[in-house]
C-alpha cells in the first residue's frame, strides 16, 4: 500500500485558507476537503459517484443469547434492503447512491436478486463460546470477497466507497474482536446493540468473556496479544472481515471510504492490524450510541462528522454523512478566493 503523497499538501492548504472566509471557519469541513484532495492527489477533487456495499452474515453464538432479536432477522432484513424498505435503502435512494448487498454468510440461502451478490463463505460462523468461529480459509475468503467487491466498483468508476453490515449479534462479535485486539475486558467493550436491558448486557458480556477465555486458553495467550489471524479465526465474523478486506482494497486503490458505526470501526481496527496506512483513507461518519464507540474513535483520533445517537448500522450513518462530504469538496472547488472575489482579507 503506497502512503498518500504529500506533494500537494501546502497547495491544498493554501487553497482552503484563501477562500472567502475567516481562517479555519469551515472547521471539520476543511479537514474533509484536505483529506479527499490529498487522497485523490489533486487540487480539483471529485465527489459525484459513491457506492454503498452492505455485507451480511450470521453468528453461531447468537443462540446463546447475544441480541434482543432472533437470527432470522438477518435474512429478513437482507430482503428489506433489496426491496428498498430499510433505512439504508431509503437514504441511498435519496442521494442517488447505488446499493449492493453481499451475502458472505447468512445462515439460509437467499433468493437471487439483481442487487444481491451471492458470495456465501459459510452458513454463518461457529459458536465462539465452544469453538473457533471460523477457519483460516473462511477468514481469507471473506477478506477476499470484500476486496473483490471494491475492485468491481472501482472498475466502474467511483469517488467514494461506503460500507455497511447486517448480522444479528454482530455488535457482540465486534466487542469480542475489540477486546481480543485491545486487551480490554468484555465488560468494557460490550453495549446494548439492538436494545438489550442491563440484564441482557450482562449476559452478553458473560458470553463474550466465555469466548475470550476459551480462545485464550486454546492459544495460550492473553487477550491483547493475539495475532490478527488468531483474532479473526477465534472470534471473527464474516461480514466484519469482508468489510476489513473492502477497506484494505479501497486504500490500495487509493479511494476514500466512509466508516459507519461501531461495527464498521472495529472492521477498520482489524484492517489496521494488517496495514496501518488504511486509516489514512477512512472518513468517520458518526459516533454511534453503542457505548464503546466513543473511546474507539478517540483512539483513532477521529472527528466523526455526525453525532445523532444512531445505533443502527447497515451503513445508515455513512450515507447520512455523504452530502456533507460532497459539500466539503464543493466549497474546495467552487468557493471564491479573496483574490478572485475582490474581498479584503484579514489585516
Ligand atoms: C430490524 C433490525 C434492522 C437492523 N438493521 C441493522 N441492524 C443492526 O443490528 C444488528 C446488531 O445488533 P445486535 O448485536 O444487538 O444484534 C446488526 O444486524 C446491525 O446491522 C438491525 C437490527 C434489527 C433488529
Ligand atoms: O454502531 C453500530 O454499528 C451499531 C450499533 C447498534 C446496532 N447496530 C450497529
Amino acid at each position: 500500500m503506497t502512503p498518500i503523497s504529500d506533494a500537494l499538501d501546502s497547495q491544498i492548504q493554501h487553497k482552503i485558507d484563501t477562500k472567502t472566509k475567516p481562517l479555519g471557519s469551515l472547521g471539520g469541513l476543511e479537514a474533509l476537503a484536505y483529506q479527499v484532495a490529498r487522497i485523490q492527489n489533486t487540487l480539483v477533487p471529485e465527489m459525484k459517484r459513491a457506492h454503498m456495499l452492505v455485507f451480511a452474515a450470521d453468528h453461531g453464538a447468537v443462540e446463546k443469547g447475544m441480541s434482543a432479536f432472533p437470527q432470522e432477522v438477518t435474512p429478513q432484513m437482507v430482503g428489506n434492503f433489496l426491496a428498498g424498505g430499510a433505512a439504508v435503502s431509503v437514504f441511498c435512494r435519496q442521494h442517488n447512491v447505488p446499493l449492493k448487498v453481499i451475502d458472505v454468510g447468512v445462515k439460509v440461502d437467499m433468493p437471487d436478486h439483481p442487487l444481491l451478490a451471492q458470495r456465501k463463505v459459510a452458513y454463518g460462523s461457529q459458536d465462539f463460546t465452544e469453538h473457533a468461529a471460523l477457519t483460516l480459509e473462511e477468514v481469507n475468503t471473506a477478506l477476499g470477497v470484500g476486496a473483490d467487491e471494491v475492485s468491481n466498483v472501482v472498475s466502474q468508476g467511483t469517488d467514494l466507497l461506503m460500507f455497511g453490515e447486517m448480522g444479528i449479534g454482530n455488535t457482540g462479535v465486534s466487542s469480542c474482536m475489540l477486546s481480543a485486539i485491545s486487551g480490554q475486558r468484555a465488560e468494557e467493550t460490550t453495549g446494548r446493540g439492538t436494545g438489550l436491558d442491563d440484564e441482557g448486557v450482562s449476559q452478553k458480556s458473560a458470553i463474550l468473556t466465555q469466548a475470550l477465555n476459551r480462545a485464550s486458553t486454546s492459544l495460550n495467550k492473553p487477550i491483547g496479544e493475539w495475532a490478527p489471524w488468531e483474532v479473526a479465526t477465534q472470534v471473527g465474523g464474516l461480514e466484519i472481515l469482508a468489510m476489513s478486506g473492502a477497506m484494505l482494497r479501497s486504500a490500495e486503490l487509493q479511494k476514500p471510504f466512509v466508516v459507519d458505526g461501531f461495527i464498521c470501526t472495529v472492521a477498520l481496527l482489524f484492517a489496521k492490524q494488517m496495514q496501518a496506512h488504511v486509516v489514512d483513507y477512512a472518513i468517520f461518519a458518526h459516533q454511534s450510541g453503542e457505548q464503546a464507540h466513543r473511546k474507539l474513535l478517540n483512539e483513532f483520533d477521529a472527528r466523526p462528522i455526525l453525532k445523532l445517537d444512531l445505533r443502527l448500522g447497515e451503513g445508515s450513518g455513512a450515507i447520512l454523512a455523504y452530502p456533507i462530504i460532497q459539500s466539503a469538496v464543493a466549497f474546495f472547488n467552487d468557493m471564491a478566493s479573496f483574490e478572485s472575489a475582490g474581498v479584503s482579507n484579514a489585516t
